[in-house]
């Protein structure tokens, strides 16, 4: 039974991408690696392909969070400080749900990453619901980075 997990975008099928695994048996976070070699110039906020879609039950949310080397070790940071991927993200329209850290080189220099290196670690979270939450008219997820509006 499938009940949460990863897989990789048919964009990169046969790029030959990893599925992120924990690093120790207490650890929290998917480490989650770059899916294709990219430049991010001094100052620059890029969007970093991760090559991955998480599928996952109602009530659950994943959590992208910086990995704590980040800033001193590769001079970027995760610029929206979380990244909050919903449930019903995954396979949609626009990008098959694909997973994109956004990041944003700190430094005076150009940042280069190679493809394979950890960026970001991924934490999946059950959440919560405010009263009356059933009765609110929703839409159906289209995309990403702003697809719902402004
Ligand atoms: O760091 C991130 C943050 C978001 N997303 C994807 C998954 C998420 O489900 C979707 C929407 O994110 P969010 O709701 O934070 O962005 P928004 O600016 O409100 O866009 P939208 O109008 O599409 O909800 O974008 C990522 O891939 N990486
Ligand atoms: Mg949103």
């Amino acid at each position: 039974m499938k009940t949460r997990g990863f897989e990789i975008v048919s964009k990169y099928e046969n790029a030959g991408l990893e599925l992120p695994v924990r690093a120790t048996k207490q650890a929290a976070g998917y480490d989650l690696s770059v899916a294709e070699k990219l430049v991010i110039q001094p100052g620059e906020i890029k969007l970093v392909s991760t090559g991955l879609k998480a599928y996952m039950q109602a009530g659950e949310v994943l959590y992208l969070y910086d990995r704590s080397s980040n800033p001193r070790k590769k001079g970027l940071i995760l610029i929206n400080s979380v990244g909050v991927i919903d449930g019903d993200y995954y396979n949609n329209p626009s990008n098959e749900g694909e997973i994109f850290a956004q990041m944003k080189n700190i430094t005076e220099s150009e940042v280069v990453l190679e493809k394979g290196e950890r960026i970001v670690q991924a934490v999946f979270m059950p959440f919560l619901v405010a009263d009356g939450d059933e009765e609110t008219v929703k839409t159906t997820r289209t995309g990403g980075f702003g697809s719902t509006g402004h």
